[in-house]
């Protein structure tokens, strides 16, 4: 029997691993679990595929200044999620273009951007 250990380290001090074809792709019922452990405002699609938050700022500096922050982080740990921006909101996704789906990779990367607040 396959026996899975969940770790216990705070998701945001975690560090991606690679993704590969064979990287898990999580259940609902796992995204839901690791979903409690980011901020409020992170939303699960219902087809469990994508995770996402909107971030709202007072002009376009504070905007650009989380856009790098968030690339840097996507760069750092070479998993990079979808930026939608505007003038004074940006929505981040993630999902594991890889499989398809999502993997540990994004609720750590979400994690990282959640503690940048
Ligand atoms: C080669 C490189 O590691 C892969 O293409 C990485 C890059 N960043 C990625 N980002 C995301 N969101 N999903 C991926 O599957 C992915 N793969």
């Amino acid at each position: 029997m396959t026996q899975r250990i969940q770790s216990t380290t705070a998701l945001n001090e975690r560090q991606c691993l690679a993704c590969t074809t064979a990287t898990a792709m999580l259940t609902a019922t796992q995204c839901k679990a690791f979903l409690v452990q980011l901020n409020a405002d992170w939303v699960l699609a219902s087809s469990a595929k994508e995770i996402s938050r909107t971030f709202k700022f007072k002009d376009y500096y504070q905007t650009m200044a989380f856009v790098n922050a968030v690339a840097w982080i996507a760069n750092r740990q070479d998993h990079h999620p979808e930026l939608i921006v505007n003038y004074n909101r940006c929505q981040v996704r993630y999902s594991t273009h890889t499989i398809g789906g999502l993997s540990e990779n994004d609720f750590i990367c979400a994690a990282k951007i959640d503690a940048l607040e």
